[in-house]
């Protein structure tokens, strides 16, 4: 009797992205278990590669050649069987492999590092010896790679069967440990050690009292020495007795579990909601109770409360005995509204962004995956935090295009949610101020419900808006970033004392290198793109595949010396505004001032002391922030992003001009708000004027109808990209005959055309766009192209298939 195991292969490719069956050796069949990392022959047999028990058979009859697996690397599953579930159907419908879908869930410290090592296994001369192996039996392969003498040495030596090329799978999954301190006699023995004490080993004497006092429990050593007062000689002095025991105890690399919070009482309590915010909690309580998957919209203006619903609906989830995972973008992740979490629940909550180390991350993750952590808070890829009995589900800004990851797995954190909340029994709550039109027109026809708050706390009103021309203002005044009401009303700030925000919008903008003769731009060499100057560094960037080259002096194509700096960039504006108000403080955030771990926190909490007069940033700072003394917002370039060639570019302007104008007059102070454009009449930009999402719901939704994209319509994006242009645009024209062959008449496809970005990383990029209501022959069209395409022999072709692509660039 045999038992057998279905693994899943860390090998992405198409022809390995089903179970393999592998035999499961007698001395593990009473500990392997579904969902644990288990260690695999691959291959050739040499290959030792990580892969996943997806599937356990009971003990068969069986004796055909099946491989055995080598090793186990838990003693529990680090994917339970909801998520298991969840990673195949993440797969089937991202077009991803099973594996990587896998990956994306867990923290990185799981992915074993597999090292290939060239072993000595007979005698060999005494150069190879030294030279190469250093006088050592084996030798990391990957640090002789790139020589190719050394590598052809070593590939004669394997001939003769002297040295052996092996895997070995390295797991990287290490708790982190500290010394803890364990009593080694019971409570007599340690009595009886006292009474033979020295009348004058004081310490001695209290240190067997405080180890009777722990006994069976291993104690951090820092912890009993401040427990106990007693000096770190003294515990030395138990070992040698036989008193103690030092063991290594885990500790979690988790950055604020230790940190204490600011003192805010008024905060920790659930505030008395009013009664739009009652309506919905109520709602939400309800589902939560009867354990409904309902999707709700909660639609509410900025500074409406909605934070106040998550954080009631979250503790009625755990009044349930249940817990809860709220998501919000990256970049709005930020201590204001962590903190406003953990004040409410305290150390019940985990919280899991991209400034973790790898290490924290996983202790984070592990005090969620053993029930310590009851509340999640997180970026997208915390929709996979390993939650037990989820009672609710949040996304706030649900908007946001952020939640869709734009690389394999291509899933959408609002799908995901759905589909864990369908699973836990648990309601969804997706939560905006401008909701996205997929969503809201869901909720027009009943799919999901929507709960209106129409009013900020308290009746405050919502600051007023004002749209300035630009046009005229540069005819006047010659090139500048501030028109002259900006600056007036910037200046009364700093008269009354109050502070303002200042947004630059660098969507689809870039600061170039211009040549005033030629006209020459300065492109990157791999990709079809403009380089950014960056003052900091002094060099010109590729934002795509990271370039870098010293700031020319003469053009490159000419040679005149007239080569100029065109855009702007939030240090050129802070140049300008230094120059023009020269006594205001300002604080600016962007990529560059906040790459540092922890300085979007400090620049944040600078700014909330009012530290600076003005917070000049990018996209980041437009964003769930509440600051109470901020009563001027102002939007230097509003519509840099209209001209983008992509159906959504509207919907972004609308949508970022409604948040970051939010931010303003949010406590007891009025608060207003300035536009500057270069399309004043524009229907994002005179809708957002008018807070009027309604309006603008409508009029995109008639659009979009008549240009059949979605919400009317799902989009599906196939990519092929390769370093011969030629080979690119025939492989597209070859998978389009295919679509056309297949797929039903009312589905549109679009293209095959050049991306509108055509060339990256020194290869050329073709697109194809569908647009369908429903095919049912459309799923499985693509899993077959996707096969035809991936398998071998044509590796050097990429082609990826993306499900709802937020982008079109
Ligand atoms: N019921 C309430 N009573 C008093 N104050 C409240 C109440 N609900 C929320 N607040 C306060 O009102 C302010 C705005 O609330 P909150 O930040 O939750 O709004 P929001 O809708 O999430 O905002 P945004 O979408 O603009 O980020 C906060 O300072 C919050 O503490
Ligand atoms: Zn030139
Ligand atoms: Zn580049």
């Amino acid at each position: 009797m045999a038992q057998l195991a279905q693994i899943i292969v860390d090998v992405p490719t198409m022809q390995t992205n089903q179970p393999y069956t592998y035999q499961v050796p007698p001395r593990l069949e009473n500990q392997i278990q579904k969902g644990m990392r288990v260690i695999v022959p691959f291959g050739n047999g040499k290959r030792q590669v990580q892969g996943f028990v997806v599937g356990l058979d009971q003990p068969t009859k069986y004796d055909g050649q099946l491989k055995a697996i080598s090793a186990l690397m838990d003693l529990q599953p680090v994917i339970n069987d909801e998520l298991l579930k969840l990673s195949k159907w993440l797969a089937d419908h991202t077009y991803a492999f099973w594996v990587s879908s896998i990956y994306t869930m867990l923290p990185n410290m799981l992915k074993a590092k597999t090292t290939r090592i060239v072993r000595i296994i007979d005698e060999v001369d005494e150069q190879t010896a030294f030279d190469i192996f250093h006088g050592k039996d084996e030798l990391d392969f990957a640090t002789v790679q790139s020589d190719p003498q050394i590598v052809s040495r070593l590939l004669k030596l394997q001939k003769q069967k002297k040295v052996r090329f092996e895997y070995v799978v390295a797991d990287k999954a290490k708790p982190k440990t500290t010394v803890g301190i364990r009593p080694q006699l019971d409570f007599e023995e340690l009595e009886e050690a006292r009474t033979s004490l020295h009348s004058n080993a004081h310490a001695q004497e209290r240190l067997l009292s405080y180890l009777q006092s722990i006994i069976g429990k291993t104690v951090k050593q820092t912890d009993a020495e401040r427990v106990s007062g007693l000096k770190a000689a003294t515990f030395n002095v138990g070992v040698q007795k036989g008193w103690l025991a030092k063991v290594p105890v885990e500790v979690y690399r988790t950055p604020h579990t230790q940190e204490k919070l600011p003192n805010d009482e008024h905060l920790s309590k659930p505030l008395e909601l009013n009664d739009e915010q009652q309506v919905a909690v109520n709602k939400i309580d309800q589902a939560i109770d009867d354990s409904q998957s309902k999707v709700f919209l909660l639609e509410g203006v900025t500074g409406s409360g909605k934070t106040e619903v998550y954080l009631q609906s979250i503790a009625r989830a755990l009044k349930n005995h249940k817990t809860a995972l709220m998501l919000v973008p990256e970049i709005s992740l930020t201590t204001q509204i962590v903190n406003r979490v953990r004040r409410r629940f305290g150390s019940k909550v985990a919280v899991l962004h991209s400034g973790l180390s790898n290490g924290e991350r996983f202790d984070e993750w592990r005090r969620i995956e053993r029930g310590e952590a009851k509340v999640v808070v997180g970026a997208r890829s915390a929709i996979f935090a390993p939650l037990k009995d989820l009672g609710i589900i949040i996304l706030d800004e649900e908007h946001e295009s952020s939640y869709k990851q734009d690389e394999s797995p291509r899933y959408h954190a609002r799908e995901i949610a759905k589909w864990r909340g369908k699973s836990n029994s648990a309601p969804v709550v997706l939560g905006s101020a401008t909701p996205s039109l997929e969503s809201r027109a869901r909720a027009m026809k009943g799919v999901y419900q929507l709960l209106l708050l129409k009013h900020r706390i308290n009746k405050r009103p919502l600051p007023p808006i004002q749209v300035v021309d630009m046009r005229p203002e540069i005819k006047e005044r010659g090139e500048s970033n501030f028109s002259r009401e900006l600056l007036a009303k910037l200046t009364d700030r700093l008269v009354r004392n109050e502070q303002s925000m200042l947004l630059l919008n660098r969507r689809g903008f870039s600061s170039f290198m211009m040549c005033r003769d030629c006209g020459e731009v300065l492109k990157c060499p791999n990709c079809d793109i403009s380089l950014t100057l960056h003052l900091d560094s002094h060099t010109m960037k590729c934002h795509y595949c990271g370039h870098e080259e010293p700031i020319p002096r003469y053009c490159p194509n000419c040679g005149s010396r007239e080569i100029r700096y065109y855009g702007t960039g939030t240090e050129k504006v802070e140049q300008e505004l230094n120059r023009l108000i020269p006594n205001a403080r300002i604080i600016r955030m962007d990529v560059d001032t906040t790459r540092r771990k922890g300085m979007h926190e400090k620049l944040l909490r600078q700014f909330g002391q009012h530290q600076a007069d003005i917070l000049l940033g990018t996209q980041m700072i437009a964003k769930g922030l509440d600051f109470p003394n901020v009563t001027l917002v102002g939007v230097l370039n509003a519509d840099t992003g209209l001209g983008l060639p992509d159906f959504r570019s509207s919907e972004r302007t609308f949508d970022l001009l409604s948040q970051v104008s939010g931010r303003a007059g949010r406590a007891d102070k009025k608060g207003e708000v300035i536009i500057q454009t270069y399309n004043p009449d524009h229907y994002a930009i005179r809708l957002a004027q008018k807070n009027n999402y309604e309006a603008f719901f409508k009029q995109e939704m008639a659009l979009r109808r008549q240009a059949s994209y979605p919400p009317y319509y799902f989009t599906i994006r196939i990519m092929a990209s390769h370093e011969d242009e030629s080979v690119a645009a025939r492989t597209m024209t070859k998978i389009k005959q295919e679509l056309v062959e297949n797929l039903m008449p009312s589905t549109i496809i679009l293209g095959p055309t050049p991306r509108a970005i055509a060339r990256m990383k020194r290869r050329y990029y073709y697109q194809i766009v569908i647009k369908y209501k429903q095919d049912q022959r459309l799923h499985s069209t693509l899993q077959r192209i996707l096969q035809e395409t991936q398998s071998k022999g044509r590796a050097d072709v990429q082609v990826s298939i993306d499900p709802d692509p937020q982008y079109f660039m």
